[in-house]
């Protein structure tokens, strides 16, 4: 009986032995987690999502979380009768749109992710980027074909206050960022792009690790004529294949490369529709997606 329960305990106890390198290299530092509205398809998938995030917590990391919702904010805006519009990746967001995009992320799909991660313990604390200043935004004009273009109430962050994270990092919690921007100087509020949101906020954390869950493997090189995904990618890499890039891509690699080119070791983008695609990224040497790395130094010494 003893030999049995030690037969099927072993296998258990290796797995758990082979994290050991990842949990030692991550042990303390702050681990911002980018989860895509895109990847939040179903309830075992979300429910998996929060132990992955929990167990990091209880390993002896610090996750954030910040959370994105770009098809419930489209569902929504639908039922108001509002039409969707994107430009240069980003929703053209007109003041009734802004109060449907706040509603939606820290009404709804922010409490959803606090309920599941606080099924196991008192952990969550959700925010926006509204609360104790945490990300201060002006109005973003993106170029489009060379002209700076008005798409509303988009911000772009000027500002973060990482003073409110830090405390509940410090308390044990677990941040829950909604990607909404407060304004210095007109006392609106701002749709920010939840990945710029994200890459901003690990940057300004010192985060050892961003990671980006969506609804892809990765970075496709060739995308949408093969699938074949990039692994691995210096942030000099990613500058040049930038101008290449479409869509929810452009954001998402923007802040990645900004993660990197300001202190974070690495930035990752990640299939979120595979259960437990955060563990699998630590269980696996290279990863499962796209990795995103600072160029290494002239002289050997740094990273990757
Ligand atoms: N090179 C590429 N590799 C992978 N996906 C790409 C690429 N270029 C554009 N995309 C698109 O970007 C989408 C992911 O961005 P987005 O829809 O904003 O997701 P999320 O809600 O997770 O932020 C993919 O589903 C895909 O349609
Ligand atoms: C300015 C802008 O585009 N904001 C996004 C915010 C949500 C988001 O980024 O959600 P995903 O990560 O699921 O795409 C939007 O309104 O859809």
């Amino acid at each position: 009986m003893t030999t049995t329960r030690k037969h099927t305990a072993l296998p258990k106890a290796r797995i758990l032995v082979e994290a050991l390198p990842w949990l030692t290299r991550h042990h303390g530092k702050t681990v911002v987690i980018k989860f895509g509205g895109n990847a939040m398809v179903d309830e075992e998938l979300k429910a998996a999502f929060a132990q992955d995030v929990v167990f990091l917590r209880h390993a002896g990391l610090k996750p954030v979380v910040v959370h994105g919702g770009g098809p419930q904010i489209s569902r929504a805006l639908d039922r108001h009768g509002i039409v969707s519009e994107f430009r240069a990746g980003l929703r053209v967001t007109t003041e009734d749109a802004m109060d449907v995009v706040r509603m939606v992320l820290a009404g709804q799909v922010q409490r959803e992710l606090v309920g599941l991660l606080n099924r196991h313990g008192p952990l969550a604390v959700g925010l926006t980027g509204e609360d104790a200043h945490t990300l201060t935004a002006t109005r973003h004009r993106p170029e489009i074909d060379g002209e700076p273009v008005d798409i509303g109430r988009v911000g772009e962050i000027t500002d973060i206050d990482t003073g409110a994270i830090e405390a509940l990092l410090a308390d044990g919690r677990i941040p829950v960022v909604s990607s909404i921007a407060r304004s210095q100087d007109d006392h609106h509020v701002y749709n920010v792009n939840a990945d710029t949101a994200a890459a901003a906020l690990a940057a300004a954390l010192g985060a050892e690790t961003l990671m980006v869950l969506t609804d892809v493997e990765g970075l496709y090189e060739d995308w949408p004529n093969s699938d074949e995904v990039i692994s691995r990618l210096t942030a000099s890499q990613l500058e040049k294949l930038l101008p290449e890039l479409s869509s929810g891509m452009v954001p998402k690699m923007e802040g990645c490369l900004h993660a990197v080119r300001n202190g974070v070791t690495t930035a990752r983008v990640i299939d979120g529709r595979v259960q437990h695609s955060i563990l699998l990224e630590i269980f696996t040497d290279e990863g499962i997606g796209t990795m995103v790395v600072p160029d290494e130094k002239p002289d050997g010494q740094g990273e990757p």
